[in-house]
């Protein structure tokens, strides 16, 4: 059955322009051609294998990984890709390294905090990969509290640097991936101290290893911090430990876009926003929202395929059994997580944008939208990937026994994702954030300040006014009906941009009906699931709630035969996927059985171990000699 397509009647089936939904999915045709062309390069290439992950070991899996971000930096050099091109690459060569780091962080870092002349310096060996960067600001004792880091840098006029110290056993770097084997140099987080004076956290660029022979600098102990939840999985990176000994390093060391030290050991504020030392964050939270759609676009290919092969009961006179895909249980389950994916792609793209435009109104020193900015960032970092990370899990319980398997993808998918709740910001901990700045809005309605982009709406909701005295009974005590508000505030933004991008002109035909149909199942899911409260507050009858849930079923009928076409339409390869439930061509049986078989358990047929351990307990032998 080689080369047969298993889900062709599905596909069949599809009643809009599949090609056209690519396009959407991707953002542009360009965008489309960029990632298609790579991921395929990718999957065609030996050197680029990944199915063997889960059975290395730790150190055999690490010398993989530098293999791989050898030969794929050897790929991009040799073929002159594109920075685009390059990333896409690494995306789809698909295993966290020191290079996201590096790439995602560290270069970010310099670019939003250093000054043009620290630009012109250290981006150039970057680019050029000739120093590796990481980003450690994390530490032992503190994550979340970043002004509770205790790394010192003190200026020492004498010589014009700073000295790096670590000097307790909890302010050790902890967790910054790349750090514990690889990385040159890091942007270290630490408390600036001038004249005996503190003056917050600042980034410092510390060369950790030499580039001759990449042992420790002296003063610096480096390590990594052990292995992670999974096999395989976030194992590829070393996230390490890292202390420093008096280490010191030139003043112009120091990142000096939002303040500075002179030689003569004074220190200045520039007139940009203090929070700006924070800045890296709020881009990586951006990309870790657009993340999310690929993660759980990814589980939900696998699951909707696999559905779509899977067949249990309802055989009527021998004929075929019931596909598992038509079961309404399993719709109500699948379908909302497809219509996230969606969701999460276009407030993505979205994000992408305000960033953008945050960006340029920085540099031209309009610092209004920041707020806005650092709220939008958090919270939706926080909403999509604890969706993301709930829903793969959702769809490995949707593949039954096989989502289970290694070979499933889902439980290296889920393993690898999970921390996305916790890194850049535990996901709670953002909540507040936005919760905090909700409330800061809601404190200035009234006054001459009106609240404008994702705030807008709270000028018309009249009861927000009468709460500013309840919302003084103290935010702490109140903080955990604050985040469930923060999280509704977050998920009316998904709704709303969703609901915008379908007001664009969108061509192909039935591509934009298809959306309308997806974004109705995102709103109206939400409402179900929530319908408690929006029944206590009064924001809907028994009868609205009865009529939303009628719509959902019947929404979910129209996705059904849609359903194959519309995670076709992520255009992953079967590299990419990593999943046998997910195969494009849904030949999910032979391949399930042939993979076993290459398990190396099942190298001999007799198991190591067997005369040592079986066969003894088989002859009585044990209990023998125990009597
Ligand atoms: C199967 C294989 C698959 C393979 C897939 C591979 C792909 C995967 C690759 C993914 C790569 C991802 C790599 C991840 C690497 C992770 C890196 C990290 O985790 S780095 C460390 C990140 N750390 C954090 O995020 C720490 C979180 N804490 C904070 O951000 C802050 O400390 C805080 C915001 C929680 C509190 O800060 P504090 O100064 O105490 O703030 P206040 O609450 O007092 O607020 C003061 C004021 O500032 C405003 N503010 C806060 N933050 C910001 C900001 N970032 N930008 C702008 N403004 C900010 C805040 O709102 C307050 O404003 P005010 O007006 O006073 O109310
Ligand atoms: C895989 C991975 C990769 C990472 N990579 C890096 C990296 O490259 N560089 C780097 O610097 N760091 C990195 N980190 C660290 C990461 O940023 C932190 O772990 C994260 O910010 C959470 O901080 P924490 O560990 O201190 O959690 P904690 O703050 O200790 O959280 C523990 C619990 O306390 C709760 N909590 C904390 N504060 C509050 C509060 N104010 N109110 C209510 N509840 C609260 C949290 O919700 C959570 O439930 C990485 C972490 C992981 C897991």
């Amino acid at each position: 059955m080689e080369g047969v397509d298993h889900l062709a009647h599905e596909r069949n089936k599809s009643e809009f322009d599949v090609d056209a939904m690519k396009i959407v999915w991707a953002g542009s045709p360009h965008a489309f051609d960029v990632s298609d062309r790579i991921s395929k390069l990718v999957a065609s290439d030996p050197g680029f294998r990944k199915d063997n992950r889960s059975t290395l070991s730790r150190k055999e899996l690490f010398k993989n990984t530098l293999r791989k971000a050898a030969y794929a930096w050897k790929t991009i050099v040799d073929l002159r890709l594109s920075e685009e091109e390059a990333a896409k690459l690494r995306f789809y060569v698909d295993e966290p390294a020191f290079t996201d780091l590096h790439w995602g962080m560290f270069i970010p870092a310099i670019k939003g905090q250093g000054t043009e002349e620290q630009q012109q310096k250290w981006l150039p060996l970057a680019y050029k990969m000739q120093i590796i960067g990481c980003y450690a600001q994390t530490e032992l004792g503190h994550g979340s509290n970043v002004q509770g880091l205790e790394t010192t840098a003190t200026f020492d006029p004498q010589t014009d640097e700073f000295i790096i110290h670590s000097p307790t056993l909890t302010s050790s770097k902890w967790w910054p991936g790349g750090l514990g084997k690889v990385a040159t140099h890091a942007i270290a987080y630490a408390r600036l101290i001038v004249g005996g004076r503190e003056h917050g956290v600042n980034g410092f660029i510390v060369q950790l290893r030499s580039l001759e022979d990449h042992s420790p600098l002296l003063g610096i102990t480096v390590g990594d911090i052990g292995m992670k939840f999974g096999n395989g999985a976030y194992n590829t990176m070393d996230n390490g430990v890292l202390r420093f000994d008096h280490v010191r390093i030139p003043r112009n060391q120091m990142l000096m876009r939002v303040s500075q030290v002179t030689c003569e050991g004074k220190y200045k504020q520039s007139d940009v926003p203090r929070q700006l030392v924070y800045g890296t964050m709020v881009y990586v939270r951006q990309t870790i929202v657009a993340d999310a759609s690929c993660a759980l676009s990814r589980a939900v290919c696998i699951a909707t395929r696999y559905s779509a092969v899977r067949r249990q009961f309802g055989s009527q006179n021998g004929g075929p059994e019931t596909q598992v895909i038509d079961y309404k249980t399993q719709q109500s389950r699948l379908f909302p997580l497809l219509a996230s994916a969606y969701a999460f792609r276009f407030i993505g793209e979205w994000l992408k944008w305000l960033y953008a435009d945050v960006t340029q109104r920085l540099q031209a020193n309009d610092f209004s939208t920041l707020p806005e900015a650092h709220a939008c960032t958090a919270g939706l970092k926080s909403l999509t990937t604890t969706a993301t990370a709930d829903g793969i899990e959702e769809c490995r319980k949707l593949c039954g026994g096989h989502g289970y398997l290694c070979s499933s993808g889902l439980p290296e998918l889920f393993a690898v994702y999970v921390p996305a709740c916790t890194y850049e910001g535990d996901n709670t901990v953002l909540l507040l954030q936005v919760a905090r700045f909700l409330m800061k809005t809601v404190s200035q309605l009234g006054s001459s300040k009106k609240p404008v982009g994702t705030i807008a709406y709270m000028t018309r909701v009249e009861h927000l006014m009468q709460c500013r005295c309840g919302v003084q009974r103290g935010f702490a005590e109140l903080s955990v009906d604050l985040v469930e508000a923060a999280v509704a505030h977050c998920q009316l933004i998904v709704v709303s941009k969703f609901i915008e991008k379908l007001q664009q002109e969108i061509p192909g035909k039935g591509v934009k009906q298809q959306l309308e149909v997806l974004c109705n199942i995102y709103a109206l899911f939400l409402l179900h699931k929530h319908q408690g409260d929006f029944l206590s507050t009064g924001c809907i009858t028994p009868k609205h709630a009865a009529l939303a849930n009628d719509e959902l079923r019947s929404l979910y009928s129209q996705v059904r035969p849609n359903a194959i076409a519309l995670v076709d339409a992520f255009n992953y390869t079967d590299h990419y996927l990593g999943s046998i439930l997910g195969c494009y061509d849904g030949n999910v049986y032979p391949k399930l059985y042939e993979a076993a078989w290459k398990d190396p358990l099942n190298e001999s047929v007799v198991p190591d171990g067997y005369h040592q351990y079986i066969r003894p307990l088989l002859k009585q032998e044990i209990r023998t000699a125990r009597l």
